[in-house]
């Protein structure tokens, strides 16, 4: 089956999540943590950086991995590099996504989140990461 390996940034400012709603494609309309496929031999923070400035025109301070997780779609799998990040230069500007809100942890479920997120959400909400 075909893989994607991908890195998402987990957003987080004054105990609220940045989630993004996707604008295009098979999964549009549905949620998830900005970020995208890793390019060869691009390094996981670099392949971040550059996908955050390249959706949201921000750059980011990349402070800690969060978590791993693998889901298999009907086809591909998926394997997902989640890291908490915290806005450095620039305003947010929805560049690829149709739209976005900042969660807090007791709001992450009203959002309709793509499959492979639901376990990164239940994570959060069991580690409740804070600055
Ligand atoms: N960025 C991101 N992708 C996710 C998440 N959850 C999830 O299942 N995915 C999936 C959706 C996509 O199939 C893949 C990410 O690839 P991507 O964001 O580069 O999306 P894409 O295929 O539209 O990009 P592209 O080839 O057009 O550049 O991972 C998530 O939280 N963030």
């Amino acid at each position: 089956m075909k893989q994607i390996e991908v890195v998402a940034a987990i957003i987080y400012d004054n105990e609220k999540y940045f989630a993004t709603q996707r604008g295009y494609g098979e999964f549009e309309g549905l949620w998830e943590f900005p970020g995208g496929k890793i390019e060869k031999g691009e390094s996981h923070e670099n392949a971040l950086r550059r996908e955050i400035q390249e959706e949201l025109g921000v750059d980011i301070s990349i402070d800690g991995f969060i978590c791993t997780t693998d889901f298999d779609y009907p086809s591909f799998h998926l394997t997902m590099h989640c890291y908490l990040c915290t806005i450095l230069v620039g305003e947010l500007e929805l560049r690829e996504h149709k739209s976005a809100r900042w969660l807090v942890l007791s709001s992450l479920d009203e959002v309709m989140w793509l499959p492979a997120d639901k376990e990164i959400v239940e994570y959060l909400l069991e580690n409740r990461y804070e600055e």
